[in-house]
């Protein structure tokens, strides 16, 4: 058993982790970590739990730390759910101690020898590892993107083989997205924010890099542009996003490949059966309906129309967040990093 850690473990992401990590065959949770203000408490009596499964009581017993490198000794991987202006420091010390970092935060996820990953797309993106232990890092650091960028990236494995310059795509986010306390039900409820703060940066290079090439030094940008449109919408759990892409003239052509793709990952236990799903009916993918497919990791798609035009949905801290992260992690000790 690899010995893991979870930095902000009381969050919204954080808690994702914990869930997903209870009972895991191959990471053993033995460090939960948040802000002072939970250091010290029991797992139980820190975290305010809100997700829709049962508390993990085998790890409710475990005392909070510090988010410090110090309380990371006994831990060779940490997953952190840290908001991104914290994550910095504690992330690169972590990874010049010799842990392994597999992060959610933003961060790190633009640098060149940080892999973005989302390993049904990009796992050879994997070997920027190499660049960061040639640098003298004996841990690493690797990344996984905003949770709309992985819907999208998730959808577009498919079109690899087809030809095409432009996407466009117009979000509709779950609040969970904003964290346990990012948004008022005030604000929300009964409502629509067309504006989540550089979410359409974030998914407009996100997308680039990942669907980028690694020649083994640097990654090569994709050579087509896409442009975002962010909203949030009153959804518990799942962003939903309309796709339009330049690909003329072969409906059928889309919707075969939606139907047949398969990643070629080796069989991991957080990789789902069908990592890309395509629904044949008029009103779907819908959130409540449809995000918890294959565990919460599952992309469902659907409505493929001429332009090409289509709907893509994910659930948002398990295939968006949490569970990405811990998918990269097992591809990484499948290729032998850890
Ligand atoms: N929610 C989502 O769908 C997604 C989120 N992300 C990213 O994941 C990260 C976490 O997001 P989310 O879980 O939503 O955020 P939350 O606000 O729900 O959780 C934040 C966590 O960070 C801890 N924390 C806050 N301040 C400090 C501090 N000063 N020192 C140490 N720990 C601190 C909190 O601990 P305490 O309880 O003690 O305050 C809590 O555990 C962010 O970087 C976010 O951008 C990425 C993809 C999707
Ligand atoms: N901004 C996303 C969640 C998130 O935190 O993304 P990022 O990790 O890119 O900041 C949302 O609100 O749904």
């Amino acid at each position: 058993m690899i010995s893991v850690g979870v930095l902000g473990a009381t969050g919204a992401v954080g808690q994702r982790f914990v869930q997903l990590l209870a009972g895991h065959p191959n990471f053993e949770l033995s460090v939960l970590t948040a802000s002072k203000r939970s250091a010290g408490k029991k797992y139980r009596d820190a975290a305010s739990w809100r997700l829709e499964v049962p508390f993990p009581e085998d790890v409710g017993d475990i005392i909070v730390s510090d988010t410090t490198v110090e309380s990371l000794k006994k831990v060779d991987l940490v997953f952190s759910a840290l908001p991104a202006d914290l994550a910095g420091e504690v992330e690169m010390q972590c990874a010049k101690a010799g842990i392994g970092v597999c992060s959610n935060a933003s961060t790190y996820r633009m640098e060149p020898d940080v892999p973005l990953v989302v390993p049904e797309v990009n796992a050879d993106h994997l070997g920027m590892i190499d660049l960061q232990r040639d640098k003298g890092t004996d841990g690493f650091i690797v990344t996984n993107p905003n949770c709309s960028t992985i819907m999208l990236t998730c959808s577009l494995a498919p079109l690899r083989t087809f030809s095409f310059s432009d996407i466009k795509v117009a979000t509709m986010q779950a609040i969970s997205g904003a964290g346990f306390e990012g948004i008022p039900g005030m604000a929300i409820f009964d409502n629509l924010i067309p504006y989540i703060g550089n979410e359409e940066e974030k998914m407009e290079r996100e997308t680039l890099k990942i669907m980028g090439t690694f020649d083994g030094a640097e990654v090569q940008n994709a050579p087509f542009s896409v442009s975002a449109c962010c909203n949030r919408v009153p959804v518990i759990d799942g962003h939903s996003m309309s796709v339009w892409i330049d690909i003329k003239d072969q409906v059928e052509k889309v919707e075969k490949a939606f139907r047949t793709w398969k990643s070629t990952l080796p069989d991991l236990p957080t990789l789902p059966e069908k990592s890309v799903d395509y629904i044949d009916l008029p009103d779907r993918p819908q959130p409540r309906l449809d995000r918890m497919k294959g565990k919460g990791m599952t992309v469902s798609i659907g409505r493929v129309r001429p332009g090409i035009r289509y709907q893509a949905m994910g659930h948002n801290t398990i295939r968006g967040a949490a569970g990405a992260s811990i998918l990269n992690a097992e591809v990484i000790c499948d290729r032998d990093y850890l």
